[in-house]
């Protein structure tokens, strides 16, 4: 374990929501040598049981759904780069946004840990548009079937980061959570893969108060 993983093994910051795969659990966790802090901000409207996700147009993650964020900058504080990135990716400005989970994402090719600061907004100023790096679109938090009924998709797992369906239960549950997801590289032979196409090697989700996590 490197200094960041032993800071974060499971079970250290709270009641483990979930951890896998069963036949991973053995693997260490990679090492990392350096971390870097990004913000992850989602829009929703809890009376509608709606959440605005952005389908990202390029970089990172690009022809996936997500919330809008990215890294902080040198000098800012992550609460300001979490209302920068919104800006920029969304065009909206928050006005109530509220800190509610924080995950660590390590890669098999990248020596980078990327510590991700997860918020919610309930209020702000504009409506959600499109802008360079993200393409917004409303979606229902009810399952599939209820979904429909109120004409809106429910969330598209299949064209997310595959982590994303082990932590929004505790999300959208509005528990506060904490957790970490490590990713194989891709597999081999597959021509032009990215860094971000490889599978999952092991994690693990907690539901924990944030207060413990220093910034
Ligand atoms: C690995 O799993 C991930 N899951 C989810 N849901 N979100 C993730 C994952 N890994 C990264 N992210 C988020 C964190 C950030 O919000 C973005 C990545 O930020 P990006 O690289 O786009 O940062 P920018 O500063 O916007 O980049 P530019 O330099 O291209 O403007 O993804």
């Amino acid at each position: 374990m490197d200094q960041f993983a032993s800071l974060l093994a499971p079970g250290s910051i709270g009641s483990v929501h979930t951890e896998g795969p069963s036949n991973s659990l053995h693997l260490p966790w990679l090492t990392t040598s350096s971390v870097k802090q990004y913000t992850l901000v989602f829009p929703i409207i809890t009376g509608e049981n709606k959440i605005c996700l952005g389908l990202k147009k390029r970089g990172f993650g690009v022809g996936r759904y997500n919330g809008f964020g990215g890294k902080v900058e040198p000098g800012e504080t992550v609460l300001d780069a979490a209302k920068r990135e919104l800006l920029e990716e969304a065009n909206i400005t928050a006005i109530k946004i509220s800190s509610c989970g924080r995950m660590y994402f390590a890669f098999e090719n990248s020596p980078v840990l990327m510590d991700v600061h997860v918020y919610r907004i309930e209020e702000w100023e504009q409506e959600p548009e499109e802008t360079e790096e993200m393409l917004p679109k409303w979606h229902s938090t009810l399952p599939a079937a209820q979904a429909e009924s109120v004409f809106l998709p429910s969330i598209p797992f299949d064209n997310m980061w595959p982590d994303d369906e082990l932590w929004f239960p505790l999300f959208l549950a509005k528990k506060s959570f904490v957790g970490r997801v490590d990713f194989n590289k891709p597999v081999d032979g597959e021509k032009n893969s990215k860094m971000e196409d490889g599978p999952m090697r092991k994690w693990w989700f907690a539901e924990a108060s944030l207060d413990s996590m220093k910034a």
